[in-house]
């Protein structure tokens, strides 16, 4: 993966999405997906954005037995998407059920999507974390323990925030994908997330990819916040 800035199309129907994209039309984006469009467009919202050649991170977060996931997975694998994901939380078989459905959907000849697992959502706070799941080590400790258990399922990284890249990759490599939301210019609003950093913070962190939505999208002009994000982002990578 070479370092993309996802755009999070977190729009309610297509019209909306292609007006944003049709805004840049000189740029292959990186686009995710979520429930909110996918849930109201259907799986076809995926042909409609890979048509325009842009690529595309399926964001539906599975959790369930590792059987369901399996079929799930295979079903979307046949989308061709490039990235999808999975709740660590779902445990180990779980996802490496998650790896068998996108193997067994991929067709042949083609490259299975990356998949990733959400570790702690960004929008949760150690405070939360320790109250609300009774897990009683660190943030970064639960984010690390999840990462391992999903490397150690074949996963192929980790969505976490920047805050817990470092410690990811002295422990797992940097091999592993760091896909990191929760990004803000410091002049943009931090809203529902709680464990926020800029493009600058999450470049040095030695991220993988950046997810920004709002920031974006709900700009009043979103194709100059995008080149802001990216030049941010981009900077002088070491
Ligand atoms: O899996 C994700 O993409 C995700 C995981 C996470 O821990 N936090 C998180 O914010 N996200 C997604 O990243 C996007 C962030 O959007 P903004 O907060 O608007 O930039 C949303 O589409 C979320 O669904």
């Amino acid at each position: 993966m070479n370092h993309p800035l996802i755009v999070a199309l977190d729009f309610s129907n297509k019209n909306e999405v292609f007006q944003f994209i049709d805004q840049f039309q000189d740029e292959r984006l990186f686009v995710k997906v979520g429930m909110e469009l996918f849930y109201q467009e259907g799986p076809q919202i995926i042909q409609e954005i890979k048509d325009k050649e842009h690529q595309i991170f399926l964001d539906l977060k599975l959790h369930d037995i590792p059987n369901t996931v399996y079929s799930a997975m295979k079903g979307l694998a046949k989308l061709g998407c490039d990235l999808v994901n999975v709740h660590a939380a779902g445990g180990k078989d779980m996802m490496m059920a998650a790896l068998e459905g996108l193997e067994a959907g991929t067709k042949a000849g083609e490259v299975r999507p990356s998949c990733i697992a959400v570790t702690q959502l960004t929008s949760t706070s150690e405070q939360q974390m320790r109250s609300e799941q009774l897990i009683e080590a660190t943030l970064q400790e639960s984010v690390l323990h999840y990462s391992l258990i999903a490397q150690e399922a074949g996963i192929d990284g980790v969505v976490c925030s920047s805050h817990e890249v470092k410690i990811l990759h002295h422990h797992l490599g940097k091999e592993f994908l760091t896909v990191t939301p929760g990004i803000r210019l410091n002049s943009d609003l931090v809203q529902d997330q709680k464990r926020v950093a800029t493009p600058d913070e999450a470049r040095e962190a030695g991220v993988s990819a950046i997810v920004v939505g709002r920031g974006i999208t709900k700009a009043e002009d979103p194709y100059a916040s995008y080149q802001a994000y990216k030049q941010a982002w981009e900077g002088v990578r070491i």
